[in-house]
């Protein structure tokens, strides 16, 4: 049976009818666009999901998937020319795609946490970091000067700044990359937001310092009860943080599922290709197959699938055939595991 992109199948198959929670984040076929002098560009085409109080989604893809614009049309970081061009983004049930840019302004920081690859674009490097914690605090839970100092000390700590009371009066520069991104962390959950996009968290960190964080992450969120959306292409990063992992390709989502389903059994070649490029974990044998060729560019497009010209299990339907919708959770005629 056809599942109609915008109804996350998997989101919805887990609550029990009458129990369904609202969920935190629902983006419902989005689509951004950029205009350029040789037409308009989609880098995020017809995007829906769900994402459940406490979730945690991964939105994994290759350079250039779309996965950061899903991520920055969400918190209205969207750079100009790029811009909304249709669908909804509703934040606990609140339309958030058309507010004004003060009323973004408030919900990022406050609802909306945010965590990117390079910490120094987060913090103000001439600001001691108690200083940043604490504003943001003040700010956004309107407690007195002196409560935030106490809650930005709390906060420190509990990302685990080691002699976080001396680390107060601290710069942003005189912290190393891992305990600059720890700050970060505790500055987008100061507010106790709903959400966290955390875009690519690890990528700019040395690999030793790298799970440390993803596992920092995942534990304050769970403790906060936080939602998140890990945008990363690391499939490593996915398997030790999501509960279910969006696939993006060429600005489509083409796989959506729990994570342990679509790892033990990815139903899209292309998820079926990035699943048997990771490195092989202690339990597995060497995988580190590539996918053949490159994802087009927007502007060259194939007709019919987007990942036909790299796909083996490619047929004349998939050449010619408008992409398929999502099905059953894959956006694939001819799935992995289902003979044709
Ligand atoms: N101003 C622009 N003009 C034309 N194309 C653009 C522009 N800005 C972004 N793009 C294109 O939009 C697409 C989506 O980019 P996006 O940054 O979301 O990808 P990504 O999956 O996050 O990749 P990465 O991991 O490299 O950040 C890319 O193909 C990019 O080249």
């Amino acid at each position: 049976m056809a599942i109609s992109p915008t109804v996350d199948a998997e989101y919805k198959g887990t609550a029990q009818p009458g129990q369904e929670r609202q969920p935190t984040l629902s983006v419902r076929d989005l689509v951004v666009e950029i205009p350029t002098r040789r037409g308009v560009l989609r880098p995020v085409d017809r995007v829906s999901y769900d994402l459940a109080p406490g979730e945690i989604l991964g939105v994994v893809g290759e350079s250039g998937a779309g996965k950061s614009m899903t991520g920055n049309a969400v918190i209205g970081l969207l750079d100009r020319p790029a811009h909304i061009a249709g669908g909804e983004i509703l934040l606990n049930g609140r339309r958030i795609d058309n507010l004004s840019l003060r009323e973004m302004r408030k919900i990022r920081g406050k609802e909306i946490g945010m965590v990117f690859q390079d910490p120094l674009t987060s913090l103000n490097p001439l600001i001691p970091i108690g200083e940043q914690l604490s504003e943001t605090i003040e700010t956004h839970l309107n407690v007195s000067k002196a409560e935030a100092r106490k809650r930005a000390l709390a906060a420190l700590e509990e990302v685990g700044i080691p002699a976080a009371a001396e680390r107060l009066d601290s710069y942003p520069h005189e912290f190393s990359g891992g305990m600059r991104q720890r700050v970060v962390i505790a500055l987008a959950l100061c507010a106790e937001p709903s959400l966290v996009i955390a875009d690519e968290p690890t990528t700019a960190l040395d690999v030793s310092v790298q799970a440390q964080i993803i596992a920092l992450l995942k534990r304050l969120c769970r403790e906060h009860g936080t939602s998140v959306i890990l945008v990363t292409h690391d499939m490593g990063v996915i398997a030790e943080a999501a509960d279910r992992v969006a696939v993006m390709y060429a600005g489509k989502l083409v796989e959506i599922g729990p994570v342990r389903d679509v790892l033990t059994h990815p139903r899209h070649p292309y998820t079926d290709g990035l699943v048997g490029s990771m490195p092989a974990n202690s339990h597995g044998q060497a995988r580190l197959r590539q996918i053949p060729g490159a994802m087009p560019r927007l502007n060259a497009l194939p007709e019919g699938c987007a990942f036909h010209p790299r796909c083996p299990k490619a047929q004349d339907k998939c050449r010619h055939a408008p992409e398929p919708e999502l099905m059953n959770g894959a956006a694939c005629w001819f799935p992995v595991g289902e003979d044709a």
